[in-house]
C-alpha cells in the first residue's frame, strides 16, 4: 500500500469494540439517528435484528431515534415480522410512487431517504445472522466523536456457508474475486478499505442527500466512489466489527451481482472519461449442467441510478429543506 494510504489505514480505522452505546448517546449533541434495513424476503430474520436494535439502543440506551424496515418487493411476511418487532415500514413501491419502483438494493436505500429523519443513518442488511447491536454502535463511534468522518464503512471478517458447513473464512465473494481488483486498479486511494462491499455502513444525511444511488447491486460500489469524490479519504472512515455471518448466496446469483458490479464501475470509468459509456442493460448467460447436458440460461443485467435526493423536489418539500 501507499505511504499516504497506510497513514489513513493507521488514522481512519476504527474498533467498534471500543465504543459504548451510554457515552455515544451522550455525545448526539442533538443530532438524530435512524438505522435503515433494506429488506427482500427477510421474514427469517428481520425480527431478531429489529429486536436487538430497540432493545439494546432504543429502550435500554437512547442511541438510535427510529428503526425503519424498507420492504423491497418481499412476497413474504417481512413487513409483518418488521413491525411487530418494533421497526417503521415502509414498502418500497408506496415512496416516491410517481417516480416509480425500480427494483434493488439501491432503489430501497435511495427511497428510505424519504422515510428517515435522522441527520445521521446508519445501513444494515437484514439477513445477519448472530446479529449484535454493537454493529451500531461501532459504525456510530466515528461519527459521533469525529467531525471530520462523514462516512463510515463496516470491516469484519466473513464466514462461508455452503449450505453443509460454515467456514470461518471465504465469505465476501464478490468483493476479493471482482470489487477489490478494480478498485486497486482505478481508484488506489480505496485501496486501504478492507470490505468495499460491505452492506453495513453510516453516514451524514448531508452527503447522502448529495450522491446518486445505483439501484442495485451496484450500490455499494458506486457510493464508495461517489463518497471519495466528495468528501476525500479524510472523511471516511472504516470499523472493524469483529464478524458478520449472513445468508450466503449462490454463486449463480453472486455472477449477476458481479456484473452489476462491473457495470457500476463502468459507469464511473466514463464519468472519468477512461472507457466508452456503460450499457443500460447487457445479457449475461450461464450455464446449468441438466443429464449429459448444459442448459443455457440468459438474463438481462440492468444498471441505473437515481439522481441525488438534493434533486427530487418531494424530498426538499418534506425534509423542510424547499429554499
Ligand atoms: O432488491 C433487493 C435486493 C436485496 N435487498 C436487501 O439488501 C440486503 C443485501 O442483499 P443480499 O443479501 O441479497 O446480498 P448479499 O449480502 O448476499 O450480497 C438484504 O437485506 C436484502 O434483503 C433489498 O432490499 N432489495
Ligand atoms: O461482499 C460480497 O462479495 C457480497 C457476497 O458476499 P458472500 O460471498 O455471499 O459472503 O456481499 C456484499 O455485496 C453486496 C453488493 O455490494 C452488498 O449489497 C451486500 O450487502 C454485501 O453482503
Amino acid at each position: 500500500m501507499r505511504e499516504d494510504l497506510r497513514r489513513w489505514f493507521a488514522s481512519g480505522s476504527y474498533q467498534g469494540s471500543r465504543y459504548a452505546a451510554e457515552q455515544l448517546a451522550a455525545q448526539k449533541d442533538g443530532q438524530k439517528v435512524s438505522v435503515v434495513l433494506p429488506a427482500k424476503n427477510e421474514a427469517a430474520t428481520v425480527g431478531q435484528i429489529v429486536s436487538a436494535l430497540r432493545t439494546r439502543l432504543v429502550d435500554a440506551v437512547p442511541l438510535l431515534d427510529e428503526i425503519i424496515v424498507i420492504d423491497s418487493n418481499s412476497t413474504d411476511a417481512t413487513s409483518a415480522v418488521a413491525a411487530a418487532a418494533g421497526a417503521k415500514v415502509a414498502r418500497q413501491e408506496h415512496i416516491l410512487p410517481k417516480l416509480g419502483n425500480v427494483p434493488g438494493k439501491g432503489e430501497a436505500l435511495w427511497k428510505s431517504l424519504t422515510v428517515a429523519t435522522g441527520d445521521i443513518v446508519v445501513f444494515i442488511d437484514a439477513d445477519l445472522h448472530e446479529f449484535d447491536p454493537q454493529f451500531a454502535v461501532g459504525m456510530l463511534g466515528p461519527l459521533l466523536s469525529e467531525p471530520r468522518v462523514h462516512f463510515v464503512k463496516s470491516c469484519y471478517d466473513r464466514p462461508l456457508n455452503n449450505g453443509v458447513t460454515v467456514m470461518p473464512a471465504g465469505g465476501g465473494r464478490v468483493t476479493e474475486l471482482v470489487a477489490r481488483p478494480l478498485l486497486n486498479l482505478f481508484w488506489p486511494e480505496l485501496a486501504g478499505i478492507v470490505q468495499p462491499l460491505a452492506g453495513e455502513y453510516a453516514a451524514r444525511r448531508s452527503l447522502l442527500e448529495r450522491i446518486p444511488f445505483v439501484s442495485g447491486y451496484g450500490v455499494e460500489i458506486g457510493m464508495l466512489i461517489d463518497v471519495l469524490e466528495a468528501v476525500g479519504l479524510e472523511g471516511m472512515a472504516q470499523v472493524d466489527l469483529g464478524v458478520r455471518c449472513h445468508r450466503n448466496a449462490t454463486d449463480a446469483d453472486l455472477s449477476k451481482m458481479a456484473m452489476q458490479v462491473q457495470l457500476t464501475v463502468q459507469s464511473r470509468l466514463f464519468r472519468s472519461g477512461l472507457v466508452a459509456a456503460a450499457p443500460a442493460s447487457a445479457p449475461l448467460t450461464q450455464f446449468l449442467r441438466e443429464g449429459d447436458r448444459f442448459i443455457e440460461e440468459t438474463c438481462e443485467i440492468e444498471i441505473s441510478e437515481r439522481p441525488p435526493m438534493i434533486e427530487i423536489p418531494d424530498y426538499l418539500l418534506t425534509a423542510g429543506k424547499a429554499s
